[in-house]
């Protein structure tokens, strides 16, 4: 790493309490310097995790900071994996391109090795920072702004048996949460909630807004039982032909197709609003299938979630396979030489093992391209088609393509 202007190269340290300004400050910068509501502040304070958090020093001046949130993820069978949130990435624009990033990408890479977690997982401000640092895109999200006037919604048997009822949304707070727990095994990419995180859904600030109301939420009830909610808020507009509002949501989970499609029809059927959007959703979510007019509706698909895998064995064991799988894979991993080489992977529905071999290679991949497969999002055999993966053994690739795969495809909730 090039030297700072003090002529020493910039001091990498765990974050203190009492340094936590400066650093948020660096960070906001870096995003455009937009100053954030003390609730947004004091929130993501709260939810620091000191020790796991990076900060770079240039003297008395913050020059870097990345923290590390200690996550659980869902990934292909259910199981719930330890792995670090890579979150609060920036460098100061004064300092920028002279690899501090680089330094910190490899001391909590280290870190996160030692602290014994198979995963590093992201959400990108850009896709090209984190390739290098072997991180591969590994869920995706729609997005959709849904023409609810020309569009029609046909909802399947028992939808009139859940009732829709407003609430406020710090009340019903912990029913909705028992609705995101139920949830979070099911699908691959899901986060289980740390303590604190379930305020995040609540933050409302002004800023945020951008014309809309505050935010509103309705519940999804059957028999008295809280089986769904969906946040958002209205953007008022009136033209000359009358009123045009647009629903914006911000959050929606259901435990069954019923509930799911109450909701959605409850966002259809808003009086005075003649669209609604909704980002970062599933990509195989079921209203796709209710609408009558998919095109009307634009979907359009994000990357979301980049996965690296810190350690290759552990992570590839801690999965299961949909269908039988014995392959050697050749790993290739320049920035964490320890996953370097061959890997022996057998595994089914059931269980997997993971142990380095000395057997020949009958797939050759990066590390970045086994992240981006690793949740079952993305096929082995379309990356192979761009040359990321070789296949050296005939039927190696159709066998793990297969096992590798996941449905539901997986998803990541909300960004951090
Ligand atoms: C998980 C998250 O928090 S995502 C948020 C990331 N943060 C931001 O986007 C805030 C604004 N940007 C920044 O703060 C900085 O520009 C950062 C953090 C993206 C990069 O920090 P730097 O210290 O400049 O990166 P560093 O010097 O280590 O660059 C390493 C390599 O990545 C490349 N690189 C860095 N940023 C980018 C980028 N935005 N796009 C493309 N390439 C990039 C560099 O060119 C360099 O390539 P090289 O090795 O071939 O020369």
């Amino acid at each position: 790493m090039a030297n700072d202007s003090t002529g020493r190269a910039p001091e990498l340290r765990a974050l203190r309490p009492d340094e936590w300004d400066t650093a948020y400050d660096n960070l906001l910068r870096a995003f455009g310097g937009l100053p954030e509501s003390d609730e947004e502040r004091e929130m993501w304070r709260s939810i620091t995790e000191f020790d796991r958090f990076l900060a770079a020093w240039d003297g008395e001046r913050c020059v870097g900071t990345a923290g590390a949130f200690s996550f659980r993820l869902t990934v292909p069978g259910g199981t719930s994996v330890p792995a670090a949130g890579v979150t609060m990435v920036s460098v100061a624009a004064t300092h920028r391109r002279r690899g501090v990033l680089t330094s910190m990408m490899r001391r909590q890479l280290d870190d996160v090795r030692s602290w014994g977690e198979p995963l590093a997982v992201l959400c990108a401000s850009e896709p090209a920072i984190y390739g290098r640092f072997g991180y591969g895109a590994a869920s995706f999200q729609l997005d959709a702004e849904i023409d609810t006037v020309r569009v029609g919604l046909t909802v399947p048997d028992g939808t009139d048996d859940v009732q829709v009822r407003y609430s406020d949304p710090a009340e019903v707070l912990d029913a909705c949460e028992a609705v995101y727990a139920r949830l979070v095994p099911g699908r691959p990419g899901m986060l289980a909630r740390r303590p604190g995180w379930e305020r995040v859904g609540l933050l409302d600030p002004e800023s945020d807004r951008d014309g809309a109301s505050p935010l509103q939420c309705v519940v999804a009830e059957r028999d008295g039982e809280t089986v769904g909610y969906a946040r958002y808020r209205v953007k008022p507009s009136w033209s000359a032909a009358g009123p045009d509002s647009q629903v914006v949501l911000s959050a929606l989970e259901a435990l069954d197709p019923a509930a799911g499609a109450a909701l959605w029809r409850f966002l259809f059927g808003l009086d005075l609003t003649s669209s609604l959007v909704a980002r970062g959703r599933p990509v195989d979510e079921g209203w796709q299938y209710l609408v009558s007019d998919i095109r009307r509706c634009r979907p359009a698909r994000r990357d979301a979630l980049y996965v690296r895998p810190v350690e290759v064995g552990a992570a590839l064991a801690a999965r299961t396979y949909r269908a039988p799988v014995d392959v050697v894979l050749e790993v290739e991993d320049a920035f964490c030489p320890w996953n370097a080489g061959r890997w022996r992977l057998s595994g089914d529905a059931k269980g997997a093992s993971c142990e380095p071999t000395r057997d020949a290679a009958d797939l050759a991949l990066s590390a970045r391209e086994l992240g981006a497969a690793y949740l079952g999002g993305v096929s082995l055999t379309a990356l192979a088609t761009a040359g990321r993966v070789r296949e050296l053994r005939g039927g190696a690739l159709a066998e793990a393509a297969l096992a590798f795969g996941s449905d539901p495809a997986p998803w990541m909730p909300h960004g951090f």
